[in-house]
């Protein structure tokens, strides 16, 4: 079978990294199993030899199953092993049971998400197998010709930080959230996103995640398309290269990549192609070892750390402060890295907090997008105001 590699490489990786990038994927068996026991019986009536047919692909489909559903628990040993603890959908669950002539798959550790980002993940991973499906990568690399050029989001950032000595604020386009709900009703992304540039927004994040936050690729593209000058931050959850060039496409200037979700080799892979594309990537953490993977990495120029546990939900912004003390802050600053302190942040004093911490940059959504006008949300958040004009 094609995906089975050598485990010395990150299995994962391997799964898209063929030429073109396209994903490798073992063909989903248990269609496999349905389909041609479906069709022996439709030829062979219920003969003795229809019936041993029908056992002889039922067990080959079932003992390539089992071997895709080894090489898919491989696949997240080589990334638990560096800490993730966000595992992948298996690519067809576990081996079908059968009893008489019923198939059914029992509900267990494997198959069923242990948390939200893995639940969020899993969905990922269907999704854009169906958009691939629909837009092959080759297709989408001409596109790329039509694409908005691409803007400095990095240089933004500094620029900000330069002009008003306060951390360069990237202003998130989020009208709901899983753990928070639905923040905004009336959500025009295009107003918003108006007002943050108005209210003195260095960069914009738009999360194009439709399932859980409620956002759309749509809103970045109108975003874009309005004329709106800050770099944008396509907020998605990555987990396959086409994800970058499609945001590329869509108009977007940075995009996430999120270390609880990507074993090293895919961030360095995925760093590469966002450079070649011309767009920021913003790596994020949330703990101490996810930065310790992040900054040996070459190349990276942008660390997220992320307040919210994306498990549990929970808020602490002291967790910016834990990540950047002692040597790891040397070595960002050492290796001239722009941190951006996201989530939890409402208030100056959460602003001075973080800025005291080193961040140079804050990710913020909730607290100004639920504003009346958001613009004038920046004001408070920053207790004064940080616009040009
Ligand atoms: O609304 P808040 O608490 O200000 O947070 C914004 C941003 O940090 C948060 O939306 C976020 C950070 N990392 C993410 C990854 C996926 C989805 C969302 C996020």
């Amino acid at each position: 079978m094609e995906g089975l590699v050598s485990p010395k490489v990150s299995l994962r990786t391997t799964f898209y990294h063929g030429p073109n990038f396209s994903i490798r994927r073992p063909m989903n068996l248990s269609k496999l199993n349905r389909f041609s026991v479906a069709s022996i019986r439709a030829q062979q009536p219920e003969t003795k030899d229809g019936a041993a047919m029908v056992s002889a692909v039922r067990e080959e489909a079932n003992a390539l199953q089992m071997k895709e559903w080894e090489v898919d628990m491989l696949q997240n040993e080589v990334a638990s092993s560096q800490g993730i603890r966000i595992r992948r959908r298996p690519p067809t669950g576990p081996p079908l049971h059968y009893v008489g002539p019923f198939e059914f798959r029992i509900q267990n550790e494997g198959n069923t998400p242990r948390n939200i980002l893995e639940k969020i993940i899993w969905h990922k991973d269907m999704e854009v197998s169906q958009l691939k499906e629909r837009r092959p990568l080759h297709a989408l690399k001409k596109s790329l010709e039509n694409a908005p050029p691409s803007r400095d989001f990095t240089g933004a950032l500094k620029e900000a930080n330069l002009r008003t000595g306060l951390p360069g604020l990237i202003a998130e386009v989020k009208k709901a959230s899983p753990s928070r709900g639905i923040l905004r009703e009336d959500f025009d992304p295009v107003e918003i996103a108006q007002s943050y540039e108005r209210g003195g927004a260095a960069c914009l994040s738009v999360l194009t995640d439709e399932k859980y936050f409620k956002g759309s690729f749509e809103n970045l593209e109108a975003i874009r398309q309005a004329g709106v000058k800050c770099p944008l931050l396509c907020k998605e959850f990555v987990i396959d290269a086409w994800q970058i060039y499609y945001a590329r496409i869509k108009g977007a200037d940075a995009i996430l990549l999120i270390a609880a979700v990507l074993p090293d080799l895919d961030i360095r892979y995925m760093v590469k192609i966002c450079k070649m594309l011309g767009l920021a990537a913003l790596v994020e953490v949330h703990d101490e070892r996810e930065m310790d993977r992040v900054l040996g990495i070459e190349g990276i120029e942008l660390i997220g750390i992320n307040n919210r546990n994306l498990e549990t939900f929970e808020v602490d912004i002291s967790n910016t402060r834990k990540l950047l003390e002692g040597e790891r802050g040397q070595l960002i600053r050492q290796k001239d890295i722009i941190v951006v302190g996201e989530s939890g942040l409402f208030t100056p004093d959460d602003i001075a907090y973080v800025q005291e911490a080193g961040v140079k940059a804050v990710l913020v959504g909730e607290s100004i997008v639920k504003q009346s006008d958001p613009g004038k949300g920046i004001t408070g958040l920053f207790g004064k105001e940080i616009s040009l004009s």
